[in-house]
């Protein structure tokens, strides 16, 4: 594994205890409010000092408190971006970029002019960070870290002071990272949109303790997490390939468990997309729909019933080998008779798509 992490800390009213690896590719920490979630990448970067664990990446033992290993922060080869993008401001971004490569002599995951080209900054290089926008300094904040040539890159929360217009903006870009820089990230969020269109493994943090880590499909369909995560935000995602644009402007998508049919989308005929399906967007039926205007109905078996306190239930369903989420009432699933094994029919009435694939490019061969 490329990230391992063990560490516990007593701050006296909080305790952190968490344990996770990761591999390549881009892995989330996700969680509430004071989960823990800076204070693990903190100590990664060598910020706050556990006191006991140990943290390896990319084979380097950055701390271990048995061995008496703590390297300094300096010596710990990690890019940290934080949510305000603390650029130098008297400095153009060009300068910016080079106090990245200041401290090091080695190479970085990527040369310059490739940092450059996948953050799209390349017409920004004489600006100074006053006449940047909030998403602009933070792609720079990004290339100003990877340049310092890092084993590991560490986000916390970096869309966190942008608005919605602006985040739109950045993703592709943070798509772009996650599948090109070849280095493993730390992405810490409490938006499940992001995780949900970035993450490769998504670690859930609950009170200073992992309640659970592992790739994000299986976390994402899992209906016993969807309390942690919120029952709002639950949905699964897929990976769906584009088989056709159609003259009548939709995108047929093709997911192991059938076709979807999405308004005209801009990836290429062959590309292959993550899709997301939020559960409170599928119905069920226990025969194929007729008569309905839905384009996009999936064959499915129920695999999994979790009832909650409330009115919903969450429903995992089977489509081919993927996992679908679905929220309906109670009241539906009782009329409907609704036990795992049931045949039924999913209607999907809503996906959002993303660029890649859910598994990322380098975790194939993880
Ligand atoms: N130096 C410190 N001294 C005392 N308590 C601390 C210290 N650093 C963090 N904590 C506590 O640890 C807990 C976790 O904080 P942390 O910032 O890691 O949470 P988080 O999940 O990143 O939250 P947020 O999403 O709000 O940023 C909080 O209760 C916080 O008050």
């Amino acid at each position: 594994m490329t990230v391992s992490i063990q560490i516990s800390h007593d701050f006296g009213p909080f305790r952190l205890d968490t344990a996770f690896q990761a591999g390549p590719g881009l892995t989330a920490l996700f969680g509430r409010s004071g989960s823990g979630k800076t204070t693990v990448i903190n100590a990664v970067a060598g910020l706050l000092t556990p006191q006991q664990g140990n943290i390896t990446v990319a084979g380097r033992v950055l701390f271990d408190s048995a061995a008496g290993i703590n390297l300094p922060a300096h010596k710990r080869r990690v890019g940290y971006v934080f949510q305000d993008a603390r650029l130098f401001p008297h400095m153009t971004v060009a300068q910016n970029l080079r106090y990245g490569k200041r401290f090091n002599h080695r190479p970085g995951p990527l040369p310059e002019s490739e940092v450059i080209d996948m953050l799209g900054i390349g017409g920004l290089l004489s600006r100074r960070p006053t006449a940047l926008s909030g998403g602009e300094k933070q792609r720079v904040a990004i290339g100003r870290a990877l340049l310092s040539a890092p084993d590991i890159l560490l986000l916390d929360e970096p869309l966190a002071a942008l608005d919605a217009t602006r985040k739109d903006e950045i993703l592709p870009y943070l798509e772009r990272l996650r599948d090109q820089a070849r280095l493993p990230i730390l992405y810490v969020s409490h938006a499940m949109t992001e995780v949900a269109r970035l993450a490769n493994t998504l670690v859930l943090l609950q009170d200073g303790t992992v309640r659970r880590a592992g790739p994000v499909t299986n976390l994402l369909s899992d209906p016993d997490l969807a309390p942690l995560i919120g029952l709002r935000e639950a949905g699964s995602i897929l990976t769906a390939r584009v088989l056709a644009h159609h003259d009548d402007g939709l995108t047929e998508l093709q997911t192991a468990g059938g076709h979807l049919h999405l308004p005209r989308l801009s990836a290429a005929t062959g590309s292959t997309l993550r899709i997301r399906i939020p559960a409170h967007e599928v119905m069920l039926a226990l025969t194929p729909p007729q008569g309905i205007s839905a384009l996009n109905v999936l064959p499915a078996v129920v695999d999994q019933i979790r009832e909650g306190s409330g009115p919903g239930v969450l429903l995992r369903l089977a489509t081919g080998p993927d996992y679908i989420l679905a929220r309906i009432t109670r009241r539906s699933a009782t009329a409907l008779g609704l036990r795992p094994g049931t045949r039924c029919h999913a209607i999907v009435k809503s996906v959002s798509v993303a660029q890649g694939d859910v598994s990322g490019p380098d975790q194939s061969s993880a």
